[in-house]
């Protein structure tokens, strides 16, 4: 048996297709234990993960209009804006990773970024295999949220994460490329490397 086989189903859905229930305090707990294990280079813990839920999906997605409404030209709002906000204040859980970089450490702002999105990979991994699901999205990536968020100039959000439980008669398996063609076996200087898998 495959030991990886239960992480090849994982798969995201779109904020509509996520439903209740999204996990609980003690699920919370256990996912951040595993983000814990992100490999992290210096123990910068160049991260920052901020959970919205119940009737805070409501500012959320309040927040999230204001924010259209900044970057609209007019001050108006398209209907992706509406959409959008409607699509938050239904999901159930929210969870916001954003770096928290120490531009002093001498790990490089580089290397502290790549440890914050591998800890969003992480909450990923750990969202499917407790069985819920997430949308790792750009969402409030803009430099307004900063502010709103206690976040530092030099800072970014690595992403949302939207999670959830994906509606049933939405659940469906994908099919995954093979990993032929991204694989390489290294030859030695000056040789081109090879495929990895040749058969
Ligand atoms: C850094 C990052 C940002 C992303 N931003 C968006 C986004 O704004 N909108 C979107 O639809 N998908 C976005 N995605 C892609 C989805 O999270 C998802 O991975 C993609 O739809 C493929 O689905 P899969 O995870 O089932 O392979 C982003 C992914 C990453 C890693």
């Amino acid at each position: 048996m495959n030991p990886l086989e239960s992480l090849l189903d994982r798969r995201s859905y779109s904020l509509s297709k996520l439903g209740h229930p999204a996990p609980s305090e003690a699920e919370l707990r256990n996912l951040f234990d595993l983000v814990m294990t992100t490999p992290d280079h210096g123990n910068v813990k160049p991260w920052r993960f901020i959970v919205a839920r119940g009737d805070n999906m409501q500012k959320l997605s309040d927040l999230t209009l204001e924010l259209y409404k900044r970057q609209s030209d007019n001050g108006e709002l398209k209907d992706k804006a509406y959409r959008s906000a409607r699509d938050i204040a239904a999901v159930p859980m929210m969870i916001m990773v954003i770096t928290d970089l120490d531009p002093e450490h001498k790990v490089s702002l580089w290397d502290q970024r790549l440890c914050a999105a591998a800890a969003a990979q992480n909450i990923m991994s750990g969202l499917h295999l407790m069985g819920y699901s997430g949308l790792w999205y750009t969402f409030l990536a803009s430099d307004d949220v900063k502010p709103m968020f206690g976040m530092k100039p030099e800072d970014q959000v690595v992403g949302a994460i939207a999670v959830g439980t994906p509606k049933p008669h939405f659940v469906k398996k994908i099919k995954r490329q093979s990993p032929d063609r991204y694989c390489f076996e290294w030859q030695g200087l000056g040789v081109t490397p090879t495929p990895l898998f040749t058969k």
